[in-house]
Parts: C-alpha cells; structure tokens; sequence
C-alpha cells in the first residue's frame, strides 16, 4: 500500500494534457490555452474617441470658437480630414477624424449655432483619445500557452479579433459500474438488492466539473464482461472510472480485467479511509481509475483522484481548494491510515460529520469539504489546525 502523497504524485506524473484541439471561441470558455496567441492587428484599429463630445486639433484651442462640420458616429467608415478652426461632433468608439487629436466631452462644451467653445481648463492634448495598438499591437504576444480562459479572457479574445483557439480538450469518460446487486432507483428492490447510486454521483460531480462527453455502462461481477467493456472503453475514451469490484472479493474483477486489457498498474491500494482499494492504471495516455463501489468511497476518490487526474488532461484547476483552518470539536481515529471526513466548514471552523461510513452518503450529501487528517496522527483536539479541501457547491 503507498501513502496518498505518492498516490497524488503518481497521477501528477501520469495524467498528461491530451492532444490539443482547436475550438470555436465561444466554445472554449473554462479550457486552456495550448498555445501561446500573438496579435494581428492593431487594436484599435484606428485613433478612437472615449467619450460623447467633439474632435479637433489641440493646437487650435486658442480660445476662437470652432466651427462643427460634420458628425461621426461611432462605426461610421467616413474618412475625413479636419482642416484649422474646424471640429466634428463625435461618438464613443467612433473614429477620430484625421487633422484631430483630441476630444472634449459634451458636458465640458458649449455650442451655439454651430460655433463649439470648449469649457475644459484641464485639458490636455490627446485627451479622451484611444491610440491605435494602445490595447495590443500587431505581433504582441495575447495570452500565454496555459492561460485559463476565463470569461474576461475570452471577451479580450474576441476583441482583438480572433475566433477560434487551440486548447486542451476536455476528457471523454466512460463510467463502468460493476455489480449484480444493482437497480437504478425507481423500480422496486427485491432482496439482497441495492439502489445503484455511483453513476449520478459521478455524473454529477463530472457535470461540475464542466465533463459532459459522459457514457454510463453497466457490468455483471463477471471478468469477462468487465474485459469487454472496459476494452471497449479504452477505445474511445481518455478516462475511464470503473466502481466497485477492485477489493479482494472473488467477484472483484476489475484488477484482473484491466491487465487482460494491457493497462498499466500505477498503484492499486491507499492507506487511506475511505477508499482504500483505489486502482489506478494506465494505457497509452488513457487513465483507468478502479474506484471503490462504496458510495462514498467512490465520490471521496473521485474529488480527491480523479479531479486531479483532470486538471492534469486539461490543464484546468479542477483539485479541490485547501485551506487549513480550527477544528471545530475534537476529533479522533484509530488507524494508521489518512482519513477523509464529511465535514462542514463555517467560514471559521471546520465539524466533522456523523455517518462517516464508507456505504453511507448522508452526511456527504449536506458536507461542504473534506477534513482530511494525516497517517500518522491519531487526536486532533477542539481548535487544532486541520487541512480541509472544499468541495464544489
Ligand atoms: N476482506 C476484505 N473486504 C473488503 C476490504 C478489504 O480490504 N478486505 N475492503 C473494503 C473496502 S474498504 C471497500 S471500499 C470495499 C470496496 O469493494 P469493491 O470496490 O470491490 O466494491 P463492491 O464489493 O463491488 O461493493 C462495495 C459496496 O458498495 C456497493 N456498491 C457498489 N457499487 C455501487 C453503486 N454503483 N451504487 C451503489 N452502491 C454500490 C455494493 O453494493 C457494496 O455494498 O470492499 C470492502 N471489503
Ligand atoms: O475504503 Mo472502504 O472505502 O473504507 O469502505
């Protein structure tokens, strides 16, 4: 069994980006880029007015009125040359005529039949004036490879022109569940059944986590079914979560399966709780986590393995924040083992929950981040220092 911090860095070395792909701008909001991006162009293209006022050459602010010749509005494709004495009424985000250099604002500016006197002491030249490039200039470097696109970053994109972007594609993720005792809820349960809830956890979590290119495939204990599907599943995804059926049961199959399918053991077993019986593995550059069928063995692994394991595809900052912050009561355990606790975290202090059970999800289901106390230390007492990781709301 390894610890989780050479689990965590078994993933970190293993989960690497996928190829890139090149998206269309307004589909790439949340991914990275994966190259860096230069301008084309000059933006502005072209000397832009700030404000709602009028246009005319510093130089002839002398006190003389100036005569209005003509109005712009912004988007008009006019060129037109101001000559001495002379002024245009202007737009924001209109083009500042040739022969001008400056604007004033209306609320700063008299006009009477046509004459404009302009009322601004503190003026300067080139005042409410955009330079042309003064946002970006042709062959400047945009954004750097492994920028984030963020909302602002996709405007800012937009704006200085470009329509698609190479980034890193999100996963495509195959889920396999495992188990004969399952029945999807709704349909009544005879006995020894159990209501199959992994899939709707780990969509779920996958659809939080911005994942929707997600196929669900169910499997009996059986190692040739589970063979089948994840053969078929490695063919056309680059994730695949597999739930149960990777502890030392005789119908746990799912080590065996992914070796007939030639992946690669990376680790197998944590000492950790829950989820102790993680599978990790890899072919090619697709990755194979055998998650834990206890439900909330299954989840716990998925924020704190398989989100990672994302991040490290995508580039995307998927892992779960940590903080470190008081316990709120005292806290025990009794193994030597990393736990993972449902736990609420008030903005102060973080209250480890009831039903901590690996079957059960109650208290997981009203947690908002896992208390997270090391290997090696058994009491934690009311106010110590614990390592939280907040979970998605
Ligand atoms: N002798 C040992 N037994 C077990 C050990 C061990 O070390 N020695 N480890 C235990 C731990 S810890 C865990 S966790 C489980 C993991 O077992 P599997 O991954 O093989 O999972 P299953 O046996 O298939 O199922 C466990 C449990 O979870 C329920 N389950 C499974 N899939 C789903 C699902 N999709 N939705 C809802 N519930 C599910 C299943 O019915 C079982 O109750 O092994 C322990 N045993
Ligand atoms: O690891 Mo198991 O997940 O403790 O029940």
């Amino acid at each position: 069994m390894i610890s989780v911090n050479e689990a965590k860095n078994s993933i970190y070395l293993n989960a690497t980006r996928l190829p890139p792909v090149v998206l269309d701008l307004k589909d790439a909001a949340g991914k990275v880029l994966a190259a860096a991006l230069v301008a084309s162009e000059n933006i502005p293209a072209f000397p832009q007015s700030a404000m709602d006022g009028y246009a005319f050459a510093y130089e002839d602010t002398n006190g003389a009125a100036l005569t209005i010749m003509t109005t712009i509005q912004a988007g008009s494709g006019k060129e037109l040359l101001l000559q001495p004495g002379q002024a245009a009424r202007i737009f924001t985000g209109a083009a500042v005529p040739e022969g001008a250099d400056t604007v004033v604002m209306q609320e700063k500016a008299k006009v009477q039949e046509n004459r404009l006197s302009i009322e601004d002491p503190l003026l300067k030249p080139g005042a409410n004036v955009r330079p042309p490039g003064s946002e970006i200039q042709s062959g400047q470097p945009a954004l750097d490879k492994g920028t984030l696109l963020t909302p602002a970053a996709i405007g800012f994109l937009a704006a200085i022109g470009f329509q698609e972007v190479p980034v890193y594609p999100d996963p495509v993720v195959s889920i396999i569940i495992t188990g004969k005792e399952l029945r999807p809820p709704g349909q009544p349960l005879t006995y020894g059944q159990v209501y199959e809830s992994n899939s709707y956890a780990l969509k779920a979590a996958l659809s939080k986590a911005g994942i929707t290119k997600v196929e669900v495939l169910f499997a009996d204990d059986t190692l040739d079914q589970v063979t089948e599907l994840l053969q078929d599943a490695l063919e056309k995804s680059n994730l695949v979560l597999l739930t149960g059926g990777v502890s030392v049961g005789d119908f746990d199959f799912v080590p065996e399966a992914a070796k007939a399918c030639s992946v690669n053991t990376l680790f197998h077993k944590i000492k950790q709780r829950p989820g102790k019986p993680l599978f990790f593995g890899k072919k090619e550059s697709r990755l194979v986590f055998g998650l834990p069928g206890n439900p909330a063995s299954a989840l716990t692994c998925f924020y704190e393995y398989v989100l990672p394991a994302i991040s490290g595809q995508t580039g995307r900052p998927l892992s779960l924040q940590s903080v470190r912050v008081p316990a709120k009561e005292r806290i025990s355990k009794a193994h030597p083992l990393t736990h993972f606790l449902k736990g609420y975290y008030d903005g102060n202090t973080a209250l480890s929950l009831d039903a901590q059970e690996s079957y059960r999800l109650r208290s997981f289901a009203t947690a908002n981040c896992l208390i997270v106390l090391d290997e090696d230390q058994y009491e934690f007492e009311e106010g110590a220092l614990v390592e939280v990781h907040l979970l998605p709301s």
